[in-house]
């Protein structure tokens, strides 16, 4: 996803990629890493504090790991840099304390747990039919390297989902799991299950299930390309904005 959102960025007119964050390649620039043609010399920074000195940086795209994204978001805000973050894995208190801090220091954030558009119109879609058909499961699919689950994206299909599902345990009241996990996780009486394989990219199914019917929404990305117009769209939003924005569907 970084490689991809560099290639974005340096492709796009009316931006400009002033330097690239990476942990490990110090003292190095892009040509050096041989992923870029050698025109592109933008620096390598370990540290994102001196990255911002030096740079000035307008936005922060962060496409890292659950891990690190926090802390460099926090970063990013303290140092007055407007972060676009697609990395996922946010606890709620991680979120509720970084958009007041983008209050406080009336800068704008994005983090968008999905760039793709037809993943953010499988949200909405998914929105409106739970007013409806409050019987539902989420199967979220992807690559087996990924690190978080369920995946960011279904966590916020089912945040989406609650805002208009009357409550509801689903399945059978006195259902009884025989082995652990069995019925997926719980999200306010929701199941949300995780499949990890090699060979997916980015998939998910949201099921809905009524008296003799049922109603099946899905997206599916192919590849990384699918999540770059999205990035480029936040870029250039962000600039504009004062505080932070949890999600593309508030903003397209
Ligand atoms: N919002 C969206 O639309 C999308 C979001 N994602 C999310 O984006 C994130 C990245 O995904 P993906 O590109 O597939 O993951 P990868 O594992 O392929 O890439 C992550 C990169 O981040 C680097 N990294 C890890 N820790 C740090 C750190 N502390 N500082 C700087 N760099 C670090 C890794 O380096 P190294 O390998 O050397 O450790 C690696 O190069 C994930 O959270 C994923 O869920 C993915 C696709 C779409
Ligand atoms: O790790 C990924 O690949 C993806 N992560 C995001 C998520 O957790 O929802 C977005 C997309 O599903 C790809």
């Amino acid at each position: 996803m970084g490689t991809e959102a560099v290639h974005t960025v340096m492709k796009k007119e009316g931006m400009e990629l002033v330097a690239v964050l990476d942990y490990k390649q110090i003292g190095a620039t892009l040509a050096d890493t041989g992923l870029f043609p050698t025109s592109y010399t933008a620096p390598i920074y370990t540290e994102m504090a001196q990255l911002v000195a030096d740079t000035k940086p307008d936005v922060l795209v962060d496409l890292t790991n659950p891990h690190a994204v926090y802390a460099h978001t926090k970063e990013a805000l303290q140092l007055g840099v407007r972060p676009v973050i697609g990395t996922t894995g946010f606890t709620d208190e991680q979120l509720a304390e970084l958009t007041q801090l983008a209050a406080d220091k009336e800068l704008g954030a994005i983090i968008a747990p999905n760039f793709a558009i037809g993943a953010i119109l499988m949200m909405k879609f998914a929105k409106e039919a739970a007013k409806y058909l409050p019987d539902v499961e989420i199967i979220e699919m992807h690559h087996d390297q990924k690190l978080d689950a369920p995946s960011g994206t279904a966590v916020k299909t089912a945040q989406m989902i609650s805002e208009v599902r009357q409550a509801k345990q689903q399945g059978h009241p006195d259902e009884k799991e025989t082995l652990a996990g069995a019925r997926g996780a719980d999200f306010d009486g929701m199941r949300i299950h995780s499949v990890r394989l090699p060979g997916l990219v980015a998939h998910q199914e949201v099921l809905f299930g009524g008296e003799g019917q049922l109603l099946t929404i899905r997206h599916d990305s192919m590849n990384r390309g699918s999540f770059m117009s999205g990035v480029a769209f936040c870029i250039e939003e962000v600039v504009s904005m004062k505080t932070l924005v949890y999600g593309l569907e508030n903003i397209i």
